[in-house]
């Protein structure tokens, strides 16, 4: 097992130098998102390099925050998005549709509309479908473009059964039925470019069997595409890679995964196509948050502070573990050091489940402390919301070095605008 200090959670979390994260914390207030673009772009070199030959996507929806999809387009790597929003997000960042996928899910009219814009003044725009249905709907809209199916290959992966996709009746047309399915848009005008699935969100070294199983159904269906409809442009085979959370996870051995990748995928006339999104960014955000309550609850030391489930949803839907350093009570500086004790951090929300951690050993808290909870750079200010009226928080990246406020903090105001508007 890694040291608490050792593990690379851990390492990454120490590696921020606590009196800047107190500065950002005194000049921007708490609960404060804090995102280091430049370790972005180190994980986007660190994929790049993995898949040399693969073509690269970040999965929108783990941090759509303009500044990482600057920074990542910056770094050659193309845009997959869930959603009308993510999509406008996407083609604002790259004045055009290449290399921007979108993969819809079940999507609402008004997305199909946006996206078929979109396409209208980007024709080179990837549409993904996951059921004929949104094939149908396509077609209606005059659609005829570049098309990709999503597939369910009937197995799943991913660190909670909440993320596990490839195996999920919601997600993708049975693969079976994607020879049909495909040979029948074709027939219908569109350009057929592409397969897609995507096993599940989270996918650890432990699970590389899985991958292995899922890719190589994805090869062999890529092969029975080509030869049944025609060539295929792509092989897109989703994202998932995970990243260590625990302080005794190991890092994703990323080279493993593309080994087992390309050794899966055999040999397909197709452009192999990745879409990861947490590993981008995950491990380069931290969240701050001040205590504001210490009290002896019978059984466990209780820390109040000021983020919530509302700021950070993983642990209260996932049970999700990310670890904690408390910046004021910094163990390195024998002047601030203190005695660790076993405490449960929760926030203000009226849930019992928003709590970060339960019984957790850390260095005693104070009030006024400052707390920075590591990895939350994927899907954490993405799945923040406004429950209890609590405004969202402000979000400040460091790029190049340099800090600056990316997004501001809502206000309570921000939350009661759109009522009453006509
Ligand atoms: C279609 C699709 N692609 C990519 C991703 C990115 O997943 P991750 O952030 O785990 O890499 C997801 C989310 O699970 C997804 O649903
Ligand atoms: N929101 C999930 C990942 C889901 C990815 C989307 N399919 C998480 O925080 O782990």
């Amino acid at each position: 097992m890694t040291t608490l200090e050792g593990s690379p959670a851990v390492r990454r979390l120490t590696a921020w130098e606590p009196t800047r994260l107190e500065s950002l914390a005194g000049a921007y207030g708490t609960p404060l998102y804090v995102l280091d673009l430049d370790r972005v772009r180190e994980n986007a070199r660190r994929l790049e390099s993995a898949f040399p030959d693969a073509e690269i996507l970040y999965a929108v929806k783990a941090n759509a925050l303009s500044d990482v999809l600057e920074t990542l387009h910056g770094e050659g790597v193309g845009l997959e998005c869930a959603s009308a929003g993510e999509l406008r997000r996407a083609v604002a960042v790259t004045d055009s549709g290449a290399d921007v996928h979108y993969t819809a899910v079940n999507p609402p009219a008004r997305d199909l509309d946006i996206a078929v814009e979109a396409w209208e003044e980007h024709p080179e725009l990837t549409i993904t479908a996951g059921a004929e249905d949104t094939i149908d709907r396509l077609e209606e809209r005059g659609y005829d473009g570049r098309l990709c199916l999503r597939v369910n290959p009937g197995i799943g992966a991913g660190h909670h059964e909440k993320v596990q996709t490839g195996a999920n009746a919601k997600f993708g047309v049975p693969a079976e039925r994607a020879v049909d399915v495909l040979a029948d848009a074709a027939d219908r005008g569109f350009d057929v470019v592409g397969i897609h699935a995507h096993v599940g969100s989270g996918v650890s070294s432990d699970q590389l069997d899985a991958h292995r199983e899922f890719v190589s159904r994805m090869g062999e269906l890529a092969r029975s595409v080509t030869e049944a409809v025609g060539d295929l442009e792509f092989l897109d085979i989703g994202g998932g890679f995970g990243v260590p959370y625990r302080e005794d996870d190991a890092p994703l051995d990323l080279e493993a995964v593309a080994d087992a990748t390309r050794e899966a995928v055999g040999d397909v006339d197709a452009q192999l196509t990745i879409e990861p999104g947490r590993y981008f960014v995950a491990d380069a955000g931290v969240l701050l948050t001040e205590v504001n309550t210490v009290k002896d609850a019978r059984e466990t030391t209780l820390v109040g502070v000021d983020a919530g489930m509302t700021t950070l949803l993983r642990p209260a839907m996932y049970d999700a573990y990310h670890p904690i350093r408390n910046l004021t009570a910094d163990s390195s500086d024998t002047e601030r050091s203190r005695e660790e004790t076993a405490q449960t951090i929760a926030g203000p929300i009226c849930e019992s489940g928003d709590v970060f951690c339960a019984d957790r050993k850390l260095p005693a808290s104070e009030r006024g402390d400052l707390l920075a909870i590591g990895n939350t750079g994927a899907y954490g200010y993405e799945m923040a919301n406004q429950y209890n009226s609590r405004p969202r928080p402000a979000s400040v990246v460091i790029d190049d070095g340099v800090a600056r406020l990316a997004r501001r903090r809502e206000t309570i105001d921000d939350v009661t605008r759109v009522e009453r508007e006509s």
